[in-house]
């Protein structure tokens, strides 16, 4: 079994990850999808109005601030246009995939956090009424069904709090909490860049290797909002997946040449 998240940054060629990745579903290879869709919900946000706002934690670490009507912009473009772009890929290539929120049957479950403390001009601010949270539970019940049944699954953000609010989480760890709990061989991150780079954003600087037991002192090069990949490949390991690889969604087949080592590989 293999997770597969492929980013939603600029650049990132769909049509490629999904002939790649109906190439490796129909010669037998069991994978699970999840997808991002930041850069899209960017400009949708843009276009009606509601300009995105991302805070940065006191420990560094950036986060769209997820107000109502953000999060209801989120799922318009994470839930609609990607997701059903994705899966109308698949099922034009003869895959029968099944795109899901982690919403829909609580794929992924978390706690709802509804304060962010954001530091703004050197202090330090809390702001309320965030939709966000970070995914606890995966119900991995409704997936293996699916998997069981022949279709392959299409997660994306966001996941149920226990309230059942909908909240929005950061799919690098969504899909390490789903690769801990499918007891994933390996987990593919991809995105623009070719992996983890020691000094972005200089393409030649890749980082080929990151010792399993050694994750998180690699967080200094990551900035912003690469902390969170390097974050999730930190907990998929230390839960028991075998490797992780940081791979370059842009071109190629960026599955094949992932799981055949290209980019960062975290072992
Ligand atoms: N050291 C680094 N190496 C590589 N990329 C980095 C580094 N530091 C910061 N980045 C940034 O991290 C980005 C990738 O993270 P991001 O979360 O934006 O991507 P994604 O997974 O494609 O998006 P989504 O949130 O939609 O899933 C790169 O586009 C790059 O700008």
């Amino acid at each position: 079994m293999i997770v597969v998240k492929v980013g939603g940054s600029a650049g990132i060629d769909y049509d490629a990850v999904c002939a790649d990745i109906a190439n490796l579903w129909n010669n037998g290879q069991k994978l699970v999808l999840v997808h991002g869709g930041s850069g899209e919900t960017n400009r949708v946000a843009e276009a009606l109005g509601h300009p995105p706002k991302f805070v940065t934690s006191p420990s560094g670490y950036t986060s769209r601030f997820t107000d109502r009507q953000t999060l209801e912009i989120f799922e318009m473009v994470y839930c609609g246009k990607i997701n059903k772009g994705i899966v109308e890929r698949l099922q034009r290539l003869g895959v029968n995939a099944v795109g899901l929120s982690g919403l829909d049957g609580r794929i992924f479950e978390g706690k709802h956090k509804d304060s962010v403390r954001s530091v703004e001009g050197g202090k330090v601010k809390v702001l309320r009424g965030d939709h966000t949270g970070t995914v606890e539970k995966v119900n991995t019940g409704l997936i293996e069904l699916l998997l069981g049944a022949g279709y392959l699954p299409v997660l994306t953000p966001p996941a149920a709090s226990y309230e059942g609010v909908a909240i929005n989480v950061d799919g690098d760890r969504a899909a390490a909490a789903l690769a801990v709990a499918l007891k994933a061989s390996t987990m593919l991150l991809l995105s623009n860049v070719p992996g983890l780079l020691r000094d972005y954003p200089d393409e030649a600087s890749l980082i080929r290797s990151i010792p399993a037991n050694d994750v998180e002192s690699y967080l200094e090069f990551a900035q912003d909002r690469m902390k969170k990949k390097v974050l999730g490949a930190a907990e998929a390991v230390k839960g028991g997946v075998g490797r992780v690889i940081f791979g370059d969604a842009r071109a190629g087949e960026p599955v094949s040449a992932a799981l055949a080592g290209a980019g960062t590989v975290v072992q």
